[in-house]
């Protein structure tokens, strides 16, 4: 369990608010892994080795295992155990769904007991309201991403939505922060969207935001942090392929770590430039 104080307490050790997203494919991970009874997670597991001290957050997406069926689940959950203590393990799975099913979801990546997983955080969709969210929050110290602003294109057809008191995104962060407080609920912000940051921050000024998009997506870091760092950073910001299909030789590892440093060495001077170090 990773709370707020101990995050932001990360993030100002570490000099890096980098999360490295774990979208696993097996069909793109080097040949010679493949001899091995669990590539994935042991694609995994090198580029957890790579960049632990580069980052303060990990990102499985969860299409990645589920696909793959019972492979892919134990993949899941060999990554899930090996990830760094220290670091907030977030399950991407933007699940939503009505009270009792959501109840299930929320057992399933976070009651270890279980199932083997007890991630930190898990995104969720806002579409269903309320009862949807609350099953995520009973459990103690875990916390809930919401979709809020996300980084794909097709973010227009909903998301700016005008509700008549502005667009429906802003509406879901309103809403949403009288859930629960600023301790247990993050938003999603693309990384594509930095310009709407500045917006963002006048209904969410203390939540950490995390903001996919930069890399292979094409999202500007130094805008994000322009309009969207806060005294705490308050940013947790995602990469996913940029960092572990850096190559596909046998140097994934290194060439990862060098993608990874690269980002650490721009947020530690983001970080500097906002005062948060
Ligand atoms: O708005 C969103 C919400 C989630 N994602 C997820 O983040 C990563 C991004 O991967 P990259 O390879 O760095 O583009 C991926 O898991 C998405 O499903 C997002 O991109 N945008």
């Amino acid at each position: 369990m990773i709370s707020r104080q101990q995050l932001i307490q990360q993030i100002k050790q570490k000099k890096t608010f980098l999360c490295v997203g774990l979208d696993t494919d097996v069909d793109k991970i080097p040949e010679f892994l493949k001899e091995y009874p669990d590539p994935a997670f042991e694609f995994n597991k090198r580029i957890i080795d790579a960049t632990k001290d580069l980052c303060i957050a990990y990102k499985p997406n969860a299409a990645f295992y589920e696909s793959r069926g019972m492979k892919g689940l134990q993949s899941l959950i060999s990554t899930y155990e090996y990830l760094p203590k220290d670091c907030l393990s977030i399950i991407d799975a933007k699940r939503g769904d009505i009270g009792n099913t959501s109840d299930n979801y929320a057992k399933a990546f976070f009651n270890e007991d279980v199932t083997g997983m007890g991630f930190d955080a898990i995104t969720v969709t806002p579409y269903m309201g309320n009862d949807s969210v609350t099953p995520y929050l009973k459990y103690d110290g875990k916390w809930v991403i919401i979709l809020a602003l996300t980084s794909s294109v097709g973010s227009k057809d909903f998301q700016y939505l005008n509700t008549g008191e502005g667009y429906l995104y802003e509406t879901v962060i309103q809403k949403a922060n009288t859930w629960a407080g600023v301790d247990r609920l993050m938003f999603v912000v693309g990384a594509t969207k930095s310009t709407e940051f500045t917006n963002i921050r006048q209904y969410a000024p203390d939540n950490f935001l995390l903001v996919p998009g930069v890399g292979a997506q094409g999202g500007s870091l130094e805008e994000v942090c322009k309009y969207g760092i806060t005294k705490d950073c308050g940013l947790i910001v995602n990469a996913s392929r940029s960092i572990i299909y850096a190559s596909n030789g046998e140097d994934f590892a290194e060439a990862a770590r060098a993608e990874a440093l690269s980002l650490q060495q721009q947020m530690q001077a983001e970080l500097e430039k906002a005062g948060v170090i």
